[in-house]
């Protein structure tokens, strides 16, 4: 069964450079209306600026929304509505690395997030007489592995893939499906605060084939538009990497029974 994007209105968050942008632009290609979101208001405007004389003016526009803040966020979804008359798509994309600020990185990459799919189905769940949606959220192959240098950004990123799964269990009722996806280093700014140095357990000889086949923000969201199409798996993980097949990662039922 394949969800249908066009006509459909997206909001991502962090949108205005990188894999955001990229997964704005896709959205657009397959006939959506998109908010793009983002704390940098000039890259943000001159990226809705782009995207206006490529797609048409009425169906791209910019709101700032920093996604730790309360009020941002639920501007973003009023305004959203108020222009395009409803939210059907949700791409909860900002987030950063930097194990210094780990408390900013938690609220980003956590609380913001978890804050946004809240009213994502305060406005979508059919319970709350919405028409129903979807979700994608950015984990990262951090939220399914251990990592030595950056415990935090693992943590935060576990956090996404567990509140993700957990969304399942309630989709009978609410009708909006929420997936995650999980890549490999991609080649965007965020990559170049991935401190690989002194590491045990990762050899020199593994961090420069990572390097070597860093993934293309294209590649994120074209696995972005796969999961919102794909109304098959909810609350499922899906992993992209460079060195295999990209697939939905299957966890281990810990149940006896
Ligand atoms: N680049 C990589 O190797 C990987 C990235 N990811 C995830 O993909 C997502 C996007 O990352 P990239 O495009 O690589 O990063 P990026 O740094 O290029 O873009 C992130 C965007 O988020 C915005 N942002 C930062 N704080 C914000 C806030 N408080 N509120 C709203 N927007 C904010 C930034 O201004 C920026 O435009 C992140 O969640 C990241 O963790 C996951 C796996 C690998
Ligand atoms: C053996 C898998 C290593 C994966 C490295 C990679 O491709 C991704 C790099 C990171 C950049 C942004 C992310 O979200 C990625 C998460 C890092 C995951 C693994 C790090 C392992 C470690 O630091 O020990």
């Amino acid at each position: 069964m394949t969800y249908d994007i066009k006509g459909k209105t997206a909001i991502v968050t962090g949108s205005a450079r990188g894999i955001g942008k990229c997964i704005c632009s896709d959205l657009l290609k397959k006939g959506a209306n998109v908010v793009v979101s983002d704390t940098a208001e000039d890259v943000g405007n001159e990226t809705t600026a782009e995207f206006q004389k490529e797609f048409g003016e009425s169906r791209v526009v910019f709101i700032r929304c920093n996604v730790t803040k309360e009020e941002d966020l639920q501007n973003l979804y009023s305004k959203a509505i108020a222009t395009f008359g409803y939210v059907d798509i949700v791409v909860n994309n900002a987030g950063i690395l930097n194990e210094e600020n780990w408390k900013l990185m938690m609220e980003i990459n956590v609380t913001g997030l978890i804050r946004s799919c809240q009213l994502a189905l305060d406005n979508m769940s059919t319970k709350n007489k919405g028409k129903g949606g979807v979700v994608v959220n950015l984990a990262s192959v951090a939220g399914l592995m251990a990592g030595e240098g950056s415990k935090v950004y693992h943590a935060s990123k576990h956090a996404v893939y567990g509140y993700t799964r957990s969304q399942y269990l309630t989709q009978g009722t609410d009708n909006v499906r929420f997936n995650c996806v999980c890549p490999f280093l991609v080649d965007t700014a965020l990559a170049q605060d991935w401190d690989n140095s002194n590491r045990t357990f990762l050899t020199s000889d593994l961090i420069e084939k990572l390097k070597a086949h860093m993934l293309k923000t294209e590649d994120i969201a074209e696995a972005v538009i796969f999961l919102i199409e794909d109304e098959s798996n909810a609350g499922k993980a899906y992993l992209v990497t460079p060195f295999q097949k990209w697939d939905y990662y299957e966890q281990p039922s810990v149940l006896p029974f």
